[in-house]
């Protein structure tokens, strides 16, 4: 579990993060959007122990990570930038990893050999970008950690890698729980995966929302009647948007499916349709005030 209690950082006289709180739970995956600047990579490093902040309590499971190797043995951290030693083949920079990780799994290790199909004997900086962040995975993996950090982890890999990292990520939490802290631009990117997301401002956590609640609670409605709209057609459900287009009346409202649906249907409309709605769109309509934020950021 990571809990990030009251958290404040300035760098360079200026507040990066201010009174940032949130908690990741054990076996979860959470995401942390923001857009350039926001303070994510300065937040990441603050929970992997690189910086310490000012105020504030970074915890995992329990512990401060900053200064404790114990703790810091159970976290990988793939940042964006990736560093390997000059001259080190993948097979080296496995030894590295298996002398710094407790944890490491050698059969897995070889295991992913078959998912990676790099060659081991190759200088990692010879890669290409997109491969060298396949090795950063392949160590990750190996190492087997209780805590995986993620900063913009799929940039720079192909559709069907990112396919394959996400599911190894699925697995791995599924299977032995890990826990997943990931940073992107782009919530299009992790919605997939993530149970949680939190949005990261010029530095303030402006809105934390699971993701299972979002979803399941709104809804896109299309909805057209012979004649007029009869009056009071929403009664007490509670509309987050509706705009007419022609005859077609499109909403988005609060409720369960089932419910609305009954509850639309009771008007005898000539058309109904539940329509998917992105996660994006839930978090614009959903978050009102803060919206006109959420929508500069995650567009
Ligand atoms: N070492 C540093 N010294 C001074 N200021 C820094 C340092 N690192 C980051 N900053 C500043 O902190 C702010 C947040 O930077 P950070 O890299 O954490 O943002 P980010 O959300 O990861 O951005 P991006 O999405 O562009 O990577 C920026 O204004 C940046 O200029």
């Amino acid at each position: 579990m990571i809990e990030v209690k009251n958290v404040s950082k300035t760098l360079d006289n200026m507040d990066v993060l201010t009174n940032v709180n949130f908690a990741v739970k054990r076996g979860s995956i959470y995401g942390l959007l923001g857009s350039n600047g926001a303070g994510k990579t300065t937040l990441l490093k603050l929970v992997t122990g690189i910086l310490l902040q000012d105020e504030g309590d970074i915890l995992i499971s329990h512990q401060s990570v900053f200064e404790n190797p114990p703790v810091k043995n159970r976290i990988v951290f793939i940042a964006d930038t990736l560093y390997y030693f000059p001259q080190y083949t993948v097979k080296q920079m496995a030894n590295f990893y298996r002398s710094v990780y407790s944890t490491w799994d050698e059969k897995r290790y070889e295991k992913l050999k078959d998912v990676f199909e790099i060659d081991e004997s190759k200088k990692v900086q010879k890669f290409s970008k997109g491969m060298q962040r396949q090795v950063a995975f392949w160590l990750s993996f190996s190492a087997m950690p209780e805590i995986l950090v993620l900063d913009e982890p799929i940039d720079g890999l192909d559709p069907v890698m990112r396919r394959k990292i996400k599911n190894l990520i699925v697995q791995d939490v599924a299977d032995r729980g890990m826990t997943v802290l990931i940073s992107s631009h782009n919530l299009r990117e992790i919605e997939d995966i993530c149970d949680h997301i939190g949005i990261l401002h010029k530095g303030e956590m402006i809105l934390e929302k699971d993701l299972d609640d979002l979803k399941s609670d709104i809804h896109k409605i299309q909805v057209a009647f012979k004649g007029k709209t009869p009056e009071n057609l929403f009664g007490n459900l509670r509309v987050l948007y509706k705009e007419e287009r022609g005859s077609v009346l499109l909403c988005i409202v609060a409720g369960d499916q089932e419910m609305l649906t009954e509850h639309f249907t009771r008007s005898n409309p000539v058309i109904y349709d539940m329509l998917p709605l992105t996660l994006e769109e839930i978090f614009i309509y959903e978050m009102g005030d803060a919206g006109y934020a959420i929508k500069n950021i995650l567009v």
